[in-house]
């Protein structure tokens, strides 16, 4: 299977279970979020597959073997405690990066020029790391991860403390590397960025995945309110029994009913009123459903 695979990851720290048999998986070509509470345990995880950290159990697997050496050699990784050499220019930094993971002088220089330019810190070349501003740092920083042309991407935490222009460009960066065929994870505490850009989603609470799959699925729930909005913004339809009907905001309406099927009674007596131009459910957001399982009491052994 051409996917990045999670198996059952448990990790102690002393007597601190950080990690508790977490699996998901990320098939090449898409980009899963990976989300949860300070201390749920995403660094953790992020840095077992990359292997600077043991697991206790469980393995990390790519193309269905496991993760060895010469793998991890191919993995782009964005740590969260940022690790640029402060003194060294952007330029010579990255591209000695690149030759680090096997480049040659030519593909490197040539990788170096077209991640600075691409991430906007093509002027900084000729500058110390330390000189430059966080968020240019950051770009740096994933420019770093991208110069040795990964197979893999793990990034910790690339979009904080980015301005809205960076956070654009580093998200298209992360779709363009999706596209030809990497799978990418990154964690991230902006819920509303990780359901734009995510294939799927994963949430770990107290060291454990408590939801995890394509966005669309996880959001898909069992309904029992709509949004019904009409052209003409006069009266909605009478509330049948069992349903409320209640405005939103001019010419819109939220139905809340018991069934779907009367749920379709109202659509239908709306579109004999008038021209229905919006008749969806509601579903929960990301951010709805973190709230929801991390609030979640905890789980008795
Ligand atoms: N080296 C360590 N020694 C002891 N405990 C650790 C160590 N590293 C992490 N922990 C603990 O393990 C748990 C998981 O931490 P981890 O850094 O993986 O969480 P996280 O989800 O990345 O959090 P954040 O969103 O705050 O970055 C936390 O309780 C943390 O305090």
């Amino acid at each position: 299977m051409t996917a990045l695979e999670i198996d059952s990851l448990s990790k102690s720290y002393g007597e601190l279970r950080a990690l508790n048999e977490v699996s998901f998986e990320v098939p090449a070509g898409q980009i899963f979020g990976f989300v949860g509470s300070n201390g749920a345990g995403k660094t953790t995880t992020m840095r077992i597959i990359l292997g600077v950290l043991r697991s206790d159990a469980g393995e990390v697997r790519w193309k269905g073997a496991r993760v060895d050496a010469d793998v991890r050699r191919r993995i782009g990784y964005m740590p969260e405690e940022r690790g640029l050499y402060p003194r060294m220019k952007v330029g010579d930094q990255l591209v000695y990066l690149a030759r680090l993971h096997g480049l040659s002088k030519e593909r490197a220089v040539a990788a170096m020029e077209q991640w600075t330019q691409v991430l906007g810190v093509d002027e900084r070349r000729g500058d110390e790391v330390d000189k430059l501003s966080l968020g240019n740092q950051q770009r740096v920083q994933l420019a770093s991860a991208l110069v040795h042309e990964p197979d893999i991407l793990v990034l910790d935490e690339p979009f904080s403390g980015l301005d809205p222009v960076a956070v654009d460009v580093m998200s298209d960066v992360l779709r363009s590397q999706a596209d030809r065929g990497v799978p990418v994870i990154f964690s991230s505490h902006q819920l509303e960025l990780v359901e734009r850009l995510s294939d799927r989603v994963g949430i770990v609470a107290r060291g454990s995945m408590v939801a995890s799959g394509p966005i669309d699925e996880l959001r898909a729930t069992d309904t029992s309110q709509w949004i019904l909005a009409l052209a003409s913004a006069t009266a909605p339809p009478a509330a049948p029994p069992g349903v409320s009907i209640t405005e939103s905001a001019p010419g819109r309406w939220l139905v809340e009913a018991d069934s779907a099927e009367s749920a379709q009674a109202v659509l239908a007596s709306a579109v004999q009123q008038g021209t229905v131009t919006e008749f969806s459910p509601v579903r929960p957001t990301l951010t709805d459903l973190f709230r929801d399982v991390v609030n979640a009491p905890e789980e008795v052994a």
